[in-house]
């Protein structure tokens, strides 16, 4: 038994792993707010590698903030796993985010001055595990994306594929539930960019976990289960 905190909604079994009702999210006020989300409802399963499709500025990069819960929305709903992240103090929210969510930047997001293990190891440093157990984690899971021999280089050192690499086994150190991933391979060759894919397929697969992915990249959503796509801030296309 996971401990719930205090004022939590209790986590179903069945509850789907991300499940998004009437959300909407608006910057500023008035006559010049921009209301970069109108009602958007999904549900992902557990296990399920979504996709995320759009114009710039369709809203995609809001909703992954959103269902991170890296931002408030303005109206509707987010429960993640049953838990309604509306319901969950700061603290509580913060230890979500650390515990359950793994995020994926397009700008990969490594701290220059560590190394690709130390890097893993940050959030378990978060976490508290004791270093020879990082230590030991970083390593397994940078040889499971590839990069057993580049443990002790510093981000300065790896190609862009590489540094993405490293930021998706950082991504899984503390074994999420979810993974969130803005424009992963926004930075990245397209060779490149589809062997991260095909990386993150593998993840999500091997480790069980559940994805959203917001991409232009054509590769992504053959290998996705799903694609939902966003048009001004409303899901035009939901397909499966
Ligand atoms: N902090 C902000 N303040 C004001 N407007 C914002 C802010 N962030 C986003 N927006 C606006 O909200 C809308 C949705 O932006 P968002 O970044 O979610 O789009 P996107 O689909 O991720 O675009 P891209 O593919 O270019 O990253 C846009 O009109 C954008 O200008």
């Amino acid at each position: 038994m996971t401990e719930q905190p205090v004022g939590t909604v209790t986590t179903s079994t069945t509850a789907p792993m991300v499940a998004v009702t009437d959300l909407r999210h608006s910057f500023g006020s008035g006559e010049r707010a921009v209301h970069a989300l109108r009602g958007v409802s999904f549900s992902i399963g557990r296990g399920e590698l979504t996709a995320l499709k759009g114009r710039s500025g369709s809203g995609k990069t809001t909703l992954l903030n959103l269902v991170g819960g890296l931002d408030n929305p303005t109206g509707g709903s987010i429960a993640l796993d049953g838990t309604e992240l509306a319901g969950l103090d700061e603290e509580a929210r913060l230890a979500m985010r650390r515990d359950r969510i793994g995020f994926v930047f397009q700008s990969f997001g490594l701290i220059p001055v560590l190394t690709a293990a130390e890097n893993v190891g940050v959030p378990m440093r978060l976490r508290k595990v004791p270093s020879a157990q990082r230590e030991e984690r970083a390593r397994t899971l940078l040889a499971m994306v590839g990069l057993a021999d580049h443990a002790d280089q510093r981000p300065g050192e790896l190609s862009g594929g590489q540094q993405q690499r490293v930021a998706i086994a950082r991504a899984l150190a503390n074994e999420p539930d979810l993974i969130i991933a803005d424009e992963p391979t926004g930075q990245l060759d397209s060779e490149t960019g589809r062997a991260i894919m095909q990386l993150l397929r593998a993840v999500v697969r091997s480790e069980g976990v559940t994805a959203l992915v917001a991409t232009h990249d054509p590769t992504l959503m053959e290998l996705a289960d799903r694609v939902i796509e966003l048009q001004d801030g409303r899901i035009v296309e939901a397909a499966s």
